[in-house]
């Protein structure tokens, strides 16, 4: 089965149980035209240009993913100094994973730098009828904290802007975004620079 098949037949079985086609689009990190088009595939329907990326390979095996989070720590420690996100002796405080896999590349992080460890749960994961961002109470508190921002995909941004947003309401300072993959490309959120592994830019 090809890659492109696997995504259809994932994206069919998540709406078989019961997904609305927003859920099927978070859940596979495809925009809501791809997933029109996986679960449809009209005739003369063109396939949108959208990027699946699927690191499930590192992401199952504990190793790779800590190796994984150790490039995106080098990645940034090995910053031209024009290009730092923070002056000199500024060090962060706090790392922020964002739910649900900015969560283990966080916590390895945050292990490694002997920093604090915060939780956050987007809006998007609330269950509420008016569904708003919140961080977990098991982990750290982020007021007066320098945080660091980790998640493993930038889509369309909104959920960076959502965390940076949600962060100054409550007294921290993001000083910057860690990430793996960029789709968008973007450099900042909000003026917070956002550094990633891998930039995906579609030529053409
Ligand atoms: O830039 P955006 O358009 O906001 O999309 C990116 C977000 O979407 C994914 O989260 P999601 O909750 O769908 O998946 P996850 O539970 O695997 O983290 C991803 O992990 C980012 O947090």
């Amino acid at each position: 089965m090809s890659a492109l098949e696997e995504l259809i037949t994932k994206a069919k079985a998540l709406q078989a149980e019961g997904h609305t086609p927003g859920q099927v689009s978070d859940e596979l990190g495809l925009s809501m035209e791809t997933v029109t088009w996986l679960l449809t595939q009209q005739k003369g329907m063109e396939a949108p240009k959208d990027v699946h990326i699927d690191w499930t390979a590192i992401g199952s095996h504990g190793t790779l993913l800590s190796d994984m989070a150790m490039m995106m720590l080098k990645r940034f420690l090995y910053l031209p100094e024009a290009e730092s996100a923070y002056p000199p002796g500024e060090i962060p405080d706090t790392v922020v994973g964002i739910a649900l896999s900015g969560i283990p590349l966080a916590t390895l992080i945050a292990a490694e730098e002997g920093l604090k460890l915060a939780v956050y749960l987007p809006a998007k994961h609330s269950r509420s009828e008016t569904p708003t961002g919140s961080l977990s109470g098991t982990f750290s508190t982020i007021s007066g904290q320098r945080c660091i921002i980790i998640d493993d995909v930038v889509t369309t941004g909104t959920t960076l802007t959502e965390v940076v947003q949600f962060l100054r309401r409550h007294g921290a300072t993001p000083m910057a975004v860690w990430s793996l993959f960029n789709k968008q490309g973007v450099r900042e959120i909000d003026g917070v620079p956002v550094h990633s592994l891998f930039a995906i830019s579609r030529l053409g």
